[in-house]
Formats: C-alpha cells, structure tokens, sequence
C-alpha cells in the first residue's frame, strides 16, 4: 500500500484550475520530485497535501487515514513534516536553539506540555508569526521550570539532529550568519524534530552555489536512509532532480503531463517541450 496517495486532486482558484486530478502515490523510503514550468501547480499540489488549502475535488490518502482538508499541523503531527520555498528560521536565535525550540514544543509531558503541547507543528509552519523574542521566552521559562530530565531529553535529541544535519559544530552560531546552504539544512533539521515519516522539501537547492547543490544531493539521501524518511520535493535543479529520484512527476499548466523515472522522464517528448527544452532554471 502506498503511504501517501492522492485521488484526481484538484485545486481552483475561482475560474483557474491551478491543479488538475493529480494522482500521486509515495512508497515508503522512495524520493520522488514534482517538476514544471513556473506557474504549473506545484507549491499549490504541496499545499493541499500539507493542509495548507482543502482540495476543491479530490481526496488524499496518508496510510490508513483520509487527510483531505486537515489542518496542516494535525498533518505534522500525523507525520508530514515540510519546509518552505523562503526560508522560515528565527534568525537572531542560535542553531541549536531553533532546533531546541522545535523540539522543546513537541514534548509530550509534564507541566510544560499542558502550556505548550505539541505546538512543534505550527512552529513550521507559523514561525514567521512567532516574534523571536517570544521564541527565546519560551526556551528560557522551560529551562527555568527546571525538568531536568525532559530538558537532557530534548538537549541530546536537538545535538543528534545537529550532527546528523552536519551542523553541530556551529550550534553556537546566530542562525541568520549560515551561507544560504546550511541554513536549509538547519530548516530540515528543525523539520526533523517533529519525527516525520514524510518530508515535503520546497525547492531546497534554490539559491544554492554548485557546491552546496552537490553536497545537497548526497544529504537528502543520507537523511532518507538515516530517519527512514520518504521524501516528496518540488525542484527546478535537474541535476538534483535526477541524481535522487526514483520517480518523477511533470506538471505542466495544473496537468501532469507525464511521470516515471529520471530516464523516462530525460526522454519523454512532451515534457522535453514544455519544460526541459527551456533553460534549466527556468
Ligand atoms: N492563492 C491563490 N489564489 C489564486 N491563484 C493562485 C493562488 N495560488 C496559486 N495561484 C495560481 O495557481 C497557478 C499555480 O501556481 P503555483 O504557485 O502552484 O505554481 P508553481 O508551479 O509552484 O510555480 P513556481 O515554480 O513559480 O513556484 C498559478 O497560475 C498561480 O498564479
């Protein structure tokens, strides 16, 4: 059974049909890219699937359980974890402190559940909403309530995604002073800390030099097999795009114009038209 399965999802914005009966289907442990031309349906596609919009037509399966129209942080807390296009991090906070934050809002008991009880989930999502100096209230008045035990907990877990993100050696750091690469490393390790067994990245090699494009590619991989993630992504990079995926889905103007693999997909006559003949970023 597929983990996540989406029925002729459709998504108008009055008389524009934006996404047109996309059927999507995640395996568990596959990454799979959504590709086309700007315009195409594709952050719309992730924002239904995230809860973000309710699908006009259609229904989106995740496991056993129908998730159309879900608000996005019950989907978080079902186990779709996702970053953004722009990204969202507290950037006057250090690197460990916004993975802190993350995880500390996750925590399942004690006092400090009861006050802020798995708000992880809107903390991807509404972060730009949450005034950094809230942010840091929050993680000193935790420390402050003296759960030694929970804050060890939340400590050792927020370092093992450091070190598996590769960032540990710069948790000291003012999050805004990452080169652009580290910082969308940091936003999947963030993401990471409300234990997702899918991970929706949004065009996570954009604005990234050919270096960070590289390790990138090697990252997504690893974070995959270490957390036994299935990764969904929308990028423009066909280099990343192509090394990665085992199946690749091509919108063109809402319609999925064609999917398969990376092969099928370099070979296929109409998308080569309407996307891969156009610059690579475009
Ligand atoms: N909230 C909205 N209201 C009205 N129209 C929208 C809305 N969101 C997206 N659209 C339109 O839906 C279509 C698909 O947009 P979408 O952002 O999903 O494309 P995309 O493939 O993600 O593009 P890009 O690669 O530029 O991010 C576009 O014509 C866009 O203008």
């Amino acid at each position: 059974m597929a983990l996540l399965k989406t029925n002729n999802m459709t998504m108008k914005f009055g008389g524009l049909t934006a996404v047109k009966d996309f059927n999507l289907e995640l395996n568990k442990g596959e990454i799979v890219a959504l590709i086309g031309p700007n315009g195409a349906g594709k952050t719309t596609a992730f924002n239904m699937i995230s809860g973000v919009y309710k699908p006009t037509i259609g229904t989106i399966n995740f496991k056993d359980t129908n998730i159309t129209g879900v608000k996005p942080h019950e989907i978080t807390k079902l186990g779709l974890a996702r970053t953004f296009q722009n990204i969202r991090l507290f950037k006057e906070l250090s690197v460990l402190d916004n993975v802190l934050i993350a995880n500390h809002l996750n925590v399942n008991s004690g006092i400090l559940s009861a006050c802020v009880n798995n708000m992880a989930e809107y903390v991807s999502y509404f972060s730009h909403l949450l005034p950094e100096s809230v942010a840091s209230k929050i993680l000193k008045s935790t420390s402050a309530l003296g759960y030694k035990k929970e804050e060890n907990e939340i400590l050792e877990k927020s370092l093992f995604l450091l070190e598996k993100t590769g960032l540990v050696d710069l948790k000291d750091e003012k999050s805004s002073s990452l080169p652009y690469g580290l910082q969308r490393r940091l936003e999947i390790a963030r993401a990471l800390a409300t234990n997702p067994e899918i991970l929706l990245l949004d065009e996570p090699a954009a604005g990234m030099n050919p270096k960070e494009t590289d390790d990138l590619t090697d990252f997504i991989q690893e974070i995959r097999d270490d957390f036994e993630l299935t990764v969904f992504m929308i990028e423009h990079h066909m280099q990343v795009v192509m090394g990665i995926s085992n199946k690749i889905y091509v919108l063109d103007y809402g319609v999925t114009i064609a999917e398969g693999t990376p092969q099928e997909i370099q070979n296929n006559d109409r998308v080569i038209q309407a996307y891969l003949g156009v610059s690579e970023d475009a």
